[in-house]
């Protein structure tokens, strides 16, 4: 047994620290946050800011990013792997993980979701409360697939992406890097880099300038 450090305790960390609980694998979970207000979150110590990482290393050998911003988020986990920390990844054991799957290192699957058989997810995702992945996805680092949303089978999507809630993705689409789907939306054809789109079916809504 060891210790979990969460870093973020905002709504995502919550969730996050529901499932390490689950999980039961952390003797300890604390969160780091730069509220320095916040002492305690869910009886779990909140014992540092973001940037304290590296002197909770001894007791506390896993990390997990659980910040919602995507680009964030990869950083993040950049920097904790280069200090050391085990990135683990966390699912929630009422979600269904396909044997034949596999979930990159810091990314999160919530209750109710299903990632289904050949699914590839990379690092740093999140895959939300009841969203499904289907056969044969490929999902690159630090996307978001919010609840609900949909993705049929053999669909790719890039880095960053956000795939909102409720949205419907066809099979057989590519969806670019740091691309959001809009909630509801329904994409039944290709979706280039750096745009949103929205609607039934889905329609270019502009384009996003992208932070690096
Ligand atoms: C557990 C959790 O809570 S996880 C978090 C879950 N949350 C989500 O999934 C977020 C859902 N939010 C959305 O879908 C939002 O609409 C966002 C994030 C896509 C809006 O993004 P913004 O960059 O703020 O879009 P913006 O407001 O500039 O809208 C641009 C255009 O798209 C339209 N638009 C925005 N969202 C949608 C939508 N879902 N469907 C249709 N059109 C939409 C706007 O009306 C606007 O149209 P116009 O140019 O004709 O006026």
């Amino acid at each position: 047994m060891s210790g979990l450090l969460i870093l973020g305790a905002g709504g995502l960390g919550k969730v996050i620290a529901e499932i390490a609980v689950l999980m039961g694998k952390w003797e300890r979970i604390a969160f780091l946050d730069d509220r320095v207000e916040l002492k305690e979150v869910m009886g779990f110590p909140v014992i540092g800011k973001l940037t304290d990482l590296d002197s909770y290393i001894k007791d506390y050998n896993n990390a997990f990013v659980a910040i919602g911003h995507n680009h964030t988020r990869l950083m993040w986990l950049q920097l904790i792997g280069i200090s050391g920390f085990i990135i683990p990844a966390l699912i929630h054991p009422l979600s269904i993980v396909s044997k034949f799957s596999s979930i990159g290192e810091g990314t999160a699957v919530m209750a109710g979701a299903v990632i289904n058989t050949d699914a590839t997810i990379g690092r740093g995702c999140i895959i939300n409360t009841c969203a499904s992945i289907d056969h044969d996805c490929t999902l690159e680092d630090g996307i978001h697939v919010s609840p609900g949303a949909r993705v049929s089978g053999t669909v790719n999507i890039g880095r960053c992406s956000w795939v909102c809630v409720g949205s419907t993705i066809a099979n057989d689409i590519r969806i670019g890097s740091h691309v959001i789907v809009a909630a509801g939306a329904v994409v039944v054809r290709n979706v280039p880099d750096n745009v949103m789109v929205a609607g039934v079916p889905a329609m270019l809504k502009k384009v996003i300038a992208v932070r690096n």
